[in-house]
């Protein structure tokens, strides 16, 4: 049977149990979580995600369609710290079943109820969402470098990829779906033409080219970086894509634990020194006067973690055969990950020596675009995200005789006022009845409407929100582009180069009769 593919590859229309899903905060806050409604839990509710918006039971995330937007719930936290109580030993169930030891027999769940806190989005796990969401193990290389990175490499569906270290992660996800052409031991790769050509003959060309699926090699040193990062592979279903070896590429190079090759057409290397793994990454034994040329310098970060193994360099092992880990019908391209120009220098020269072609540098300065509509002029006071300052020099002489002419009135109605007060006051001196006869006739408190009178503010607010009704915000205004400071990714030097195929007197001759 097929087996179900990763959600990062293909995650189908809704959330299921047991696989990856992200709950999306904020743009820039994710938290993964393998759904596990069942799984055993401090809550009620069974296992929750709480978030700084509110908690978020499994059983409310599993079976819904990505994008929705979940409600938080009100958890119950009365039932915390009773798990343990729930064990049971490893004898009887009740029923005769045995239950592993560990095992946890889980009673029914409660509903959850809303909770008025917040929301967040149910997302499916993509190597983007990953990347700002895995947990960090070491420096990881961001979405705007390995898109860039694959790009170069020309990586594509049914290609191997060696990449050292492997790290947290980040770059082992986009390259295996950049690679990924079907699981092994399933007859769906759709590759690319691999250029064997020779191969091809006594059977047919196209059937050749499916057998190969896509994969990518990843080595990493530290021990508990490679042994987490196998368990995330498999947790994220790509281990059968996904080849995860201990290993200190410097002395040990890229030959597999179980003695098979990559058989790579493309290599990332993030590592401290880059320029000491190149020796490994040639298609015959480098002659020594070109190891010596490519030998390390003392100033170089080597591994010395004392609990590793000591390494021993099959090169140095007269023993062991050379056998090289790229692919030998194709062209071998390569990538590496400097944060400094001096590493950069070094790895360059090491790659002339080792006979790469094509070299060049290309530093990344991501910048993130914001793409929006400006809305400018008086008709925007009390909308929400416009600009209620005028938008030319006509509607600022407009505002001008508005509150000019509106002062204008009020002086005169002050000045009307003033002189009704006097005319009273002297009225009174002479000792005539003045009250009733003159003045507030509207009754006491209530304003007389004077005709001509340029709108005020409330008045114009009212009208705007008249006209909000017919108006199409979305469309309005002037497209413009800001770019944001606070992009994650952090200054890299990226490397690259090619190895031809080798190509000797033979092939010559062939490529002679043929053409
Ligand atoms: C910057 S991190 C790589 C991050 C990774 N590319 C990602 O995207 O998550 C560099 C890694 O190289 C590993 N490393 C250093 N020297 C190594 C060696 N000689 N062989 C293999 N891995 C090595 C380190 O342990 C570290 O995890």
């Amino acid at each position: 049977m097929a087996p179900v593919p990763s959600p990062f590859l293909d995650p189908g229309p809704y959330a299921t149990a047991n696989n990856l899903g992200i709950l999306q905060l904020r743009r820039d806050h994710l938290i993964p979580a393998v759904l596990s409604p069942n799984a055993d839990s401090d809550y009620a509710e069974g296992k929750v995600e709480n978030t700084r918006f509110g908690s978020f039971p499994h059983s409310t995330l599993v079976d819904q369609p990505w994008g929705t937007q979940i409600l938080a719930s009100v958890v119950d936290t009365g039932s915390r710290g009773k798990s343990k109580k729930r064990k049971r030993d490893t004898k009887d169930e009740g029923d005769g079943t045995p239950v592993a030891e560990g095992e946890v027999v889980k009673k029914d769940l409660v509903k959850a109820a809303v909770a008025s806190s917040g929301f967040a989005h149910l997302i499916p796990p993509t190597p983007e969402t990953w990347t700002l969401s895995l947990p960090h193990r070491t420096q990881v290389v961001y979405t705007p470098d390995y898109s860039y990175i694959l790009q170069r490499l020309r990586a594509r569906p049914g290609d191997h990829i060696i990449e050292a270290g492997a790290g947290s992660g980040s770059f082992t996800h986009a390259a295996v779906r950049a690679v990924y052409n079907g699981y092994p031991g399933t007859e769906d790769a759709t590759d690319q033409a691999n250029g064997d050509e020779e191969n091809a003959v006594g059977m047919s060309k196209k059937k050749k080219r499916r057998r190969r699926h896509g994969g990518v090699y990843s080595f990493e040193y530290h021990e508990p970086r490679a042994k987490q990062l196998q368990v995330e592979i498999k947790h994220h279903g790509l281990d059968p894509l996904v080849t995860v070896t201990h290993r200190d590429v410097y002395n040990e190079g890229f030959c597999l634990d179980d003695s098979s090759l990559p058989d790579a057409d493309c290599i990332f290397l993030d590592l401290p020194a880059p320029w000491q793994a190149l020796k490994h990454l040639t298609r015959s034994p480098p002659s020594s006067a070109v190891l010596k040329s490519v030998a390390s310098d003392p100033s170089t970060p080597t591994p010395t973690a004392s609990d590793e193994t000591p390494a021993t360099s099959h090169l140095s092992d007269p023993q062991k055969p050379f056998r090289s880990p790229l692919n030998p019908r194709n062209a071998t391209r390569i990538c590496t990950f400097s944060p400094c120009i001096e590493q950069v220098t070094k790895t360059v020269s090491a790659l002339r020596s080792l006979g790469w072609l094509e070299i060049d540098m290309v530093e990344i300065t991501a910048k993130r675009l914001d793409v929006r509509r400006e809305r400018v002029g008086l008709q925007e006071e009390g909308v929400r995200g416009g600009n209620a300052h005028p938008a030319s020099v006509q509607e600022a002489v407009q505002r001008l005789r508005d509150v000019e002419g509106r002062a204008a009135v009020f002086h005169s109605l002050q000045k009307e006022k003033q002189e009704d007060v006097m005319r009273k006051a002297e009225a009174k001196k002479r000792g005539e009845n003045v009250d009733g006869a003159q003045g507030d006739k509207g009754g006491k408190g209530k304003k007389k409407k004077v005709e001509g009178v340029p709108p005020s503010k409330h008045d114009r607010r009212e009208q705007t929100k008249k006209e909000l009704e017919s108006r199409t915000l979305f469309k309005e205004g002037r497209l413009v582009h800001r770019t944001e400071p606070e992009l994650k990714t952090h200054t890299s030097y990226l490397v690259f180069a090619v190895l031809p195929r080798e190509w000797n007197r033979e092939d010559e001759e062939k490529a002679r009769t043929k053409w």
